[in-house]
This record gives structure tokens, sequence and C-alpha cells, in this order.
């Protein structure tokens, strides 16, 4: 690592280069060089629906091969595309402190969500986003879009939607947010786990490097929470296949917020499977047990809960939530 300036592997997108840049910042004034590398990743190439291109994961595994082939020494993802099943010879070795992770609108005409008309057009590619809306207002149509987040303001621009949902982190880091017209709160729309946070990955032999990114970037209480958000997908996406939402919060009934470094969360989760929405909300100090115990109770409740088929296709008066895959976000 001495001498040499460090190489920080991103794909060309703006997102992706404003967050690199972000990371590349903070390694530069803690004192290392660092150099970007451009990474041509399928998800960029391809205008094949990410379902087609493989699912999960498709911008993160170029950045991946080309870690493991050492043409880079790190690189920088949004947590929430990144696939929950670990990846071998690679570490997570710092998660940066996150953004605010709540998604936003950005609407014609300066609207909010609840200005919106009935009928309105409003666009994401996110199974997880349409459900929320489907139940926030189920008198709007949802188009399934795709396309970096530039492009999908453009469709609002044009007059080709009433409005698209946007995730805020995505939105402040291309330093957009005034194109935001509304803040979609927790109780709406409950984010991606994972959102608006970053993980910065290395080769796991690279000992001084793993430690470097730690000291230089982990933000624990986030590691924490996002550990938490991610182990209930974990868990979940092994049985069902529903858009997932997950949340987890410090918990800061404290009354010295010192106190709240205890260390407790709040995990908070939504799960839309085909009629059946279910929310969950559980608090607990070990990420991970917190993560599973919530998931636990989802597919507890989901199997005493169950409509029969025939009550399902009979009963077409509620909210359709969508009925899909889930797909981690697609694009950018
Ligand atoms: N899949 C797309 C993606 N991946 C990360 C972000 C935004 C930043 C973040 O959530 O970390 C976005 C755009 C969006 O969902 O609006």
């Amino acid at each position: 690592m001495t001498g040499r300036p460090l190489r920080l592997g991103t794909r060309a997108s703006a997102l992706a280069t404003s967050q690199s840049d972000w990371v590349a910042e903070r390694l530069r004034a803690a004192g290392y060089q660092v150099e970007l590398v451009h990474v041509r990743t399928e998800g960029d190439v391809s205008r094949a629906s990410l379902q087609e291109i493989g699912g999960t994961g498709v911008f993160a595994s170029a950045l991946r091969d080309a870690l493991r082939r050492g043409e880079v020494d790190l690189a920088v993802h949004s947590l929430k595309d990144l696939p929950t099943a670990p990846e071998a010879g690679l570490t997570i070795a710092a998660v940066p402190e996150r953004e605010d992770p709540r998604d936003v609108l950005v609407a014609r005409d300066g609207l909010t969500l609840a200005e919106l008309p009935t009928g309105a057009v409003i666009g994401t590619g996110s199974p997880r986003r349409a459900a929320q809306l489907a139940l926030a207002r189920p008198d709007v149509q949802v188009r399934d879009i795709r396309g970096n987040v530039g492009t999908r303001i453009d469709l609002v621009r044009h007059g080709e939607l009433d409005a698209v949902v946007l995730a805020r982190a995505g939105l402040a880091r291309l330093d957009r947010l005034a194109d935001a017209t509304d803040t979609l709160e927790l109780d709406v729309m409950l984010p991606a786990p994972g959102q608006a946070a970053l993980a910065v990955e290395c080769r796991e032999a690279d000992h001084e490097l793993v430690a470097l990114l730690e000291r230089t970037l982990e933000h624990a209480p986030t590691r924490a929470a996002v550990t938490a958000e991610r182990a209930v997908l974990a868990a979940l996406e092994a049985g069902c296949t529903a858009p997932i939402a997950a949340l987890a919060t410090p918990v800061s009934a404290a009354p010295h917020p010192s106190d709240a470094a205890d260390g407790a969360l709040s995990l908070h989760v939504f799960v839309a499977l085909q009629d059946l929405t279910q929310r969950h909300e559980a608090t607990g100090t070990d990420p991970v047990a917190l993560g599973h115990e919530v998931a636990q109770q989802l597919l507890t409740e989901q199997l005493m809960t169950r409509p029969d088929p025939a009550g399902l296709e009979a009963d077409r008066s509620r909210p359709a939530a969508v009925r899909g895959a889930f797909e981690p976000e697609p694009d950018l």
C-alpha cells in the first residue's frame, strides 16, 4: 500500500461515480492516494430487463471480478443492490454512515403524493415501492420503468409520467434534491434493506487495506442496522419471493443520547405477498438474531393467515399488491 495509489473500481454511471468520488475523497483526506478505475458492467451495457440478464448483483459482479483479478483494490457498491450471499475471497471492509433512508416523490407541478389526482401514473421498477404505493393510493396507476435517476426524472419532465419514486439518498448524492416534491414518510414507504448505505469491498487477504478502510470509513451503527435488514432479506428470500422493505434504527428512547450507544435496534419490516401485506416491528441488540426473529414472525403469520386460493380469486376489491418476484431495485 505504500507508494502506489489505491485503485478504486467504479461503474461509469453518475450515481456510481459520485459514490466512488465520495469514498475517494474521504480516503484522500486521511492521507491516502486514490485513483479511479472505470469498470464496465453487464447492467450498464444491456438494455434488457434485469430479470433477463440474471437478476441480483449484475452491477456488482463485474466490479467483483475486477477485484478478484487484482485489477482494482477496492469497490464501492450501493448496499441495497448487493445480494445477501457472501462473496468468496472478498469482504465488505467498511459500511460508511448512511444517508437519510427515505424514498421521495418527484412529481409534476410540485405535487405531493396526497395531491396527485385520481388515476395519476407513477413510475417505478420496484415491486416494493409499487406494493406500498398501492396501499397508500389505491387509485393511482403504477407503471414499470427502467433507467438511471436522470432518465427517470426526465419521464416526469417530458410529461410521460405524473411522478416517479426514488431514493432520497440517490438524489442527494447527485445533488438533485431540489427535484424532489415530497418526502415519503416511513409509515407510507419503508425503504429497501440497505437503502442509502454504501458497502466498501476489497479482497479479504488484503489485511492492511481491510484495516485501513475500516479505520477510515466504518460507521458501526450503520453496519449494525444494515446487518439486521439484510438478515431479514436473507431469511425471507429462501422462503418467499415477495417484495421486502426493512429499516433498522437505533432505539432513541434513551433519556441521554449517549445511552443509545448500547446498540439496541428497532427493526421495521414490510412484506407484500399477493393480497396479503404485513408489517412487523421488533427490538433487539443482536442484528442478525433480530433480523431472523422478524423473518420468522412473518413466515409464521403468513402460514396462519394466508387466504385460500378461491378467496383470493373472489376478492378483487382489495388493493392490488404486486404479484411479482422479489427483485433488487434495478438500474443505475
Ligand atoms: N437500484 C437503484 C439504486 N441503487 C441505489 C440507489 C440510490 C441510493 C441508495 O439507495 O443507496 C438507487 C436509485 C433509487 O432507488 O432511487
